[in-house]
């Protein structure tokens, strides 16, 4: 989905699982948010690789020169790889959330794997294991980007773990284990609401951008794109990639007729109704992420057709022109207004990269057979070639 197509009433926060409640709205949410959550991903997994290792030197101090020892350091090294895999993947795959959430997950799981069989060998350093624990809660909650749910399973699943393996071992007496569980739960507390704080605000950011961009880019009337999308370069982007890929473009300009006596009969904000019914016409009966409707002017639209030839674009001009003939658009109470509407068509066949088109050439001539519909009577479509299919090449004679 497009980020200039989603809408900022889709944008609800569950805020039980710091998620939007639209899976379509959080899937772009975390697509917009990539880059940046990729970075603070890549320096974190860089940070556990470099302290997994270096804290091997704590194993050499406590069990000495053993044979423990070293394979405690082994499985600290394949912590290290496994950072260093996930950062690798992220490298490669920049673009996947999925990449992104498994790198995390897999580090994450692997590195509290290997802190508990540490621990375990390692039982008369209990203080310090507790402490670290600890920071390695915070550090899933705040420092590894992650669903809330993933994060929350990975911190308390291995807190528990690490706080039934001290009872297994027996080292504790009976008010040892009660501060223990209090830190442990204080440190998944503390990092929950941290984590779940930082889910909330980037969220609300992104709808605060979300708002701000529809404001700049969207009609409020209609909801349809305004001019400064197309000055931007919405056309100019179909027509560079119709002409990159060989394909046709059409353009409809379309125009209500005699709009000024609506107004003058019924007054502007029953002229706002019908500009309203219109759009929204135009919006049901095009390609929802694929074409684009634009207020042009006043009650004038324009819509682009990407990979439409002249023939799809006239009979879809036919189908907009009778429905909104037929359709009557109720004002008020018992009172019900019908307009007509004129459009002008105009399409690039199957484009070359040699034409010299430009977006004002394709605007001006869908204009012309607008202008020529008004001149004819109103209430009808008129459509042109703006460059004749190119002769087909003959061999010999
Ligand atoms: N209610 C309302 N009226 C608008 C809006 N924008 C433009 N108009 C009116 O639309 C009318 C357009 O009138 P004209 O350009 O004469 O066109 P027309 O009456 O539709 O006549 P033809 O296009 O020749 O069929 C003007 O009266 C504008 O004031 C709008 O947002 N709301």
């Amino acid at each position: 989905m497009p980020l200039q197509d989603l809408s900022t009433s889709r944008l609800t926060i569950d805020r039980r699982r710091a998620e939007f409640a639209d899976p379509a709205c959080e899937a772009r949410f975390l697509q917009h948010c990539l880059p940046e959550r990729n970075a603070q991903l890549k320096t974190s997994l860089l940070c556990a690789a470099g302290f997994y290792v270096v804290f091997g030197a704590t194993d050499i101090a406590t069990l000495g020169p053993t044979g423990i020892a070293f394979a405690l350091i082994a499985l600290r090294v394949a912590v290290a790889l496994v950072a260093l895999g996930g950062y690798l993947a992220i490298c490669r795959r920049p673009e996947s959330v999925a990449t992104s959430t498994g790198a995390s997950s897999a580090l994450l799981v692997v590195a509290l794997a290997v802190f508990m069989v540490v621990c375990w060998y390692q039982p008369g350093t209990l203080p310090w294991n507790v402490m670290s624990q600890a920071l390695i809660v915070m550090a899933v909650y705040v420092n590894f980007p992650n669903r809330l749910g993933y994060t929350v399973a990975i911190g308390a699943g291995s807190s528990a773990v690490f706080g039934a393996m001290q009872v297994v071992q027996g080292y504790l007496k009976a008010d040892d284990v009660l501060t223990l569980v209090l830190l442990l739960i204080l440190s998944n507390v503390l990092g929950y609401l941290a984590a779940r704080r930082l889910h909330l605000s980037q969220r609300e950011q992104f709808c605060a951008t979300m708002l701000l961009r529809q404001m700049a880019d969207r009609d409020p009337l209609t909801g349809c794109h305004n001019r400064r999308v197309l000055q931007q370069g919405l056309l100019a982007a179909e027509l560079a990639r119709a002409r990159r890929y060989g394909s046709a473009l059409s353009v409809v300009l379309c125009d209500i007729d005699h709009f000024k006596r609506i107004n003058d009969t019924h007054g502007h904000a029953a002229g706002d109704q019908v500009l309203a019914g219109f759009a929204g016409l135009l919006q049901a009966m095009t390609r929802e992420t694929v074409d684009s409707v634009v207020r042009y002017g006043g009650e004038e639209f324009l819509i682009v057709l990407p990979q439409t030839e002249l023939a799809g674009a006239l009979a879809l001009a036919e189908r907009i022109r009778a429905t909104f003939a037929s359709a009557e658009c109720r004002i008020a109470e018992d009172v019900d207004v019908s307009a007509t509407a004129s459009f002008g068509v105009a399409c690039v066949p199957g484009m070359q990269a040699a034409w010299p088109l430009s977006v004002d050439a394709l605007i001006s001539a869908a204009d012309a057979q607008l202008y020529a519909v008004k001149h004819g009577g109103r209430n009808g479509v008129l459509g042109t070639f703006l460059f004749p299919p190119p002769e087909p090449v003959r061999f010999g004679t």
